[in-house]
């Protein structure tokens, strides 16, 4: 299937979840997110839900980043270069909506790509192979090629892979795992 075929499945698919339902499929993906060989680091990089926009609720693998005393990075996005700046949160970080319902940190402790470990993020789509689809801004296509390659990319999503997402290019960024409620896909 092409990007903009998935990218329209899956807003709809997503849409008809009701809140109940995006709760309890988020909790399923952070209690799958905890059995992932992925607990010996110290830098986590996660996204803040778009709530209007029914992603996954992150909170309770935030809980979890937070009882493991890992260092928690989120992204601050730039809509005119396409660049997300990454800060600690902390109790003392202040969040704002952005334009688009994003909460972001509006100022605080930056840290640099090279410094971070674990990625989650936020997908449309993806496939077996672990190919992703997100929004099409390039957003985290440029944030993943300037971190670190061995950097552990982990994607979130409600629905199961596709067999595969036609129109990849050498820019994409391959996923290392990706955990839904049912399934931990490892590529
Ligand atoms: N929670 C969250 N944070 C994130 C992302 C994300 O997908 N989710 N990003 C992932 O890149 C980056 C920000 N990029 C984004 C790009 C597009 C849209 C978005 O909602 N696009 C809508 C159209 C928006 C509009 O113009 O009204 C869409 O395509 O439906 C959101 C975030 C970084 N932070
Ligand atoms: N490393 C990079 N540096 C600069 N631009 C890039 C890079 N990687 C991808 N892009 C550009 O970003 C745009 C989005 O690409 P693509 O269709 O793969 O989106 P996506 O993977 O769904 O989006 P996102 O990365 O925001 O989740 C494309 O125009 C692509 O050329």
């Amino acid at each position: 299937m092409i990007k903009s075929e998935i990218r329209k499945k899956y807003k709809t698919l997503r849409n008809k979840l009701s809140e109940i339902e995006v709760d309890d499929l988020s909790f399923q993906i952070a209690n799958s997110v905890l059995k992932l060989p992925i607990w010996q680091y110290s830098y986590y990089h996660i996204f803040l839900t778009i709530e209007e926009k029914k992603e996954i609720i992150t909170n309770y693998i935030l809980s979890i980043l937070s009882g493991k005393d890992k260092n928690i990075v989120v992204p601050k996005s730039d809509f005119s270069t396409g660049v997300m700046t990454n800060f600690l949160l902390t109790d003392n970080t202040t969040l704002k909506k952005n334009a688009l319902d994003i909460p972001e940190p509006v100022d605080g402790i930056e840290v640099a790509n090279h410094l971070i470990e674990v990625v989650f993020i936020p997908l449309l789509g993806f496939d077996k192979l672990g190919n992703r689809v997100g929004y099409g801004k390039g957003f985290y296509d440029k944030f993943l090629a300037s971190c670190k390659p061995e950097t552990i990319k982990i994607g979130l999503s409600f629905f199961e892979a596709e067999d595969s997402i036609s129109e990849i290019s050498t820019q994409d960024e391959k996923l290392d795992f990706c955990v839904t409620p049912k399934t931990i896909y490892t590529f």
